[in-house]
């Protein structure tokens, strides 16, 4: 499938000449209006390089652009307005999509370089919660971006399974707990004793003490506190597994914060000799004043370390072993404080790949109002959450469609699908507030719409295949053009078109909502030509070709839905 844009940027940077091809690519739109061309270049933009008043550019470029792909231009209050041959246009994406299917709208801009993603992430002993999904569905979704345009991806769970609250939990366990409790009740009993823990070291301060000298014997492998450590390790990979399974999303590598464990030391000691560590009171810190910020504590007194300790180390194991061209890590907001200086410090150690390293923050999540919390041990399990989800897109099938084959797997794919599109829906950054009703709704701008929207593209398939399969036969390959140029088929092309643009959008902002936002257009472009335009028309040659645009539009949305973690049944 061409494209238009380099195409018509490669045109006119030789007709202007002062441009390059890139900077007239970057000036060119796409109108909103009908009336205002497919394509068009602001002139006003090139009037001072060009020394001439935009209207005088736009039309001295009408006369001179030209090709078999146009079929006219216009010069409008210094807009050259371009219409490019739809009838060329409709063959070209039609057969392009019809050839490239499932790898329809890749590309290998990475060729083969090393993202690496570091999220999910939760944390060991705690529940997951709706903050942690959020990571794990922003990351998934740029994992599968990054490896659509041709980039070697690495997935890491940094889990949280290192530092001191490991130490009060085992002086939890040890005064409060038991073992049939703990393999009963798994992260909530270990959740129980954390908020135990603190409940009981507000006027016992002396617990505090105890946790702190109990995690340095967890990091000094102590026969006792070690086990344990990999006990509660063990107990919380097996609840999170579950949750990954719902979703289906999986990673690379698991090495969480204890990891590093062995790796802390060496790292530690070039900080020392780059004359980087103060100390204060017999802890080491790095000062960063020179960067209004505040200081990073890197070695506490007692010798232990800490969560920047652990980020440091990671980052120079996974450069050196992965040798990325970029490391992700998709949090909160709430922690870029955190990011931005140990980021400094890397740079501050003179490695120049310090500019590699991004934080990918996004906003809170709250459920229905009520905020999500560890300590007071008021969390929303997400488990539940996805499980409620589930039963809620249950109860919907089993009332409108009670026949359909495989109910439950349906319900999982279209129920999980809801809650992983609420969080991509807007901006990352926007805090979101999540709305049941919103989230399940088959109308509003949701999952469920654009997998509705899909199978219902498949039912139309399956019809006029007498029922047995969505492929389109081989001769089909050879469609009239003239038969698909009505207004809101036209409109399904453009969209079309977009597809592979916005994913490289996606990828370049690190905004997986540019793809949710457009499988949301394209759902609704297609359900305007589907509600005008009857498929299953007599007339063999219009058949094939209104086919091959829900053929077309059926790839597209099940590549989007893929990209963005969702999965795409054929039945509803
Ligand atoms: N390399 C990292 N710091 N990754 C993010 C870790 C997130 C952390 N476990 C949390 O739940 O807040």
């Amino acid at each position: 499938m061409k494209n238009y844009k380099k195409l018509i940027a490669s045109q006119l940077s030789s007709l202007i000449q002062v441009s390059e091809e890139n900077d007239v690519l970057s000036l060119l739109e796409y109108p909103l209006n009908q009336g205002m061309g497919d394509i068009s270049l602001p002139c006003f933009k090139l009037s001072k390089k060009m020394g001439k008043p935009p209207q005088v550019i736009a039309n001295e470029l009408k006369e001179k652009l030209n090709g078999d792909d146009i079929e006219r231009v216009e010069a409008v209050s210094g807009y050259l307005n371009i219409y490019l041959d739809k009838k060329r246009f409709a063959a070209d994406i039609v057969n392009g999509i019809l050839q490239e299917q499932d790898r329809f709208g890749s590309q290998n801009i990475g060729q083969g370089r090393t993202i690496v993603i570091d999220y999910s992430s939760p944390n060991i002993a705690k529940p997951f919660h709706v903050g942690h999904l959020r990571s794990t569905v922003i990351g998934n979704a740029l994992y599968q971006i990054f490896s659509f345009l041709g980039y070697k991806c690495i997935g890491i769970n940094h889990l949280g399974d290192w530092g001191t609250q490991f130490g009060k939990l085992i002086v939890a366990y040890q005064r409060w707990g038991n073992k049939e409790d703990v393999e009963k009740g798994a992260i909530d009993e270990l959740l129980r004793l954390y908020v135990k823990f603190h409940d009981e070291a507000e006027t016992n301060p002396d617990l505090e003490d105890q946790a702190r000298a109990l995690f340095v014997k967890i990091e000094k492998g102590d026969a006792e506190a070690f086990p344990l450590w990999e006990w509660f390790v063990d107990i919380s990979l097996k609840e999170f597994q579950k949750i990954y399974d719902l979703l289906g999303v999986s990673f690379d590598s698991f090495a969480g914060e204890s990891f590093y464990n062995n790796k802390m030391g060496s790292v530690v000691e070039e900080l020392h000799k780059k004359k980087m560590l103060v100390e204060d009171e017999g802890a080491w810190l790095i000062r960063l004043d020179d960067y209004n910020m505040p200081p990073a504590l890197m070695v506490k007194k007692d010798g232990s370390s800490l969560y920047h300790t652990r980020d440091v180390t990671a980052a120079i194991y996974r450069q050196s072993t992965f040798h990325f061209e970029k490391a992700l890590y998709v949090t909160d907001y709430a922690q870029s404080l955190h990011f931005q200086q140990w980021f400094k410090i890397i740079e501050l150690m003179g490695y120049e790949w310090s500019k590699d390293l991004v934080h990918v923050p996004f906003g809170r999540v709250s459920l229905d109002g009520m905020s999500l919390s560890t300590r007071k041990g008021n969390v929303v399990k997400l488990e539940d959450l996805l499980q409620q989800a589930i039963r809620k897109i249950h109860t919907i099938i089993e009332a409108k469609n009670s026949n359909l084959e495989n109910k439950e797997e349906v319900a999982r794919q279209i129920g999980v699908g809801a809650v992983i599109f609420n969080d991509l829906s807007g901006n990352r950054i926007k805090d979101i507030v999540f709305s049941w009703e919103e989230a399940l709704n088959f109308e509003g701008e949701t999952g469920p719409y654009i997998q509705y929207t899909h199978a219902r593209a498949c039912s139309v398939l399956r019809k006029a295949n007498g029922g047995a399969s969505i492929q389109l036969i081989e001769q089909d390959l050879q469609i009239d053009p003239a038969l698909i140029q009505e207004k809101e088929t036209i409109g399904v092309l453009k969209e079309l078109y977009f597809f592979t643009e916005r994913i490289e959008q996606a990828m370049v902002k690190l905004e997986p909502s540019i793809v949710s936002r457009y499988l949301i257009d394209l759902a609704q472009a297609f359900n305007r030509f589907y509600h005008d335009h009857s498929i299953l028309v007599e007339d063999p040659a219009l058949r094939l070709a209104r086919l091959s645009i829900v053929k077309c539009v059926q790839i597209t949305l099940r590549n989007g839905l893929r990209l963005i973690g969702l999965e795409s049944p054929e039945k509803l």
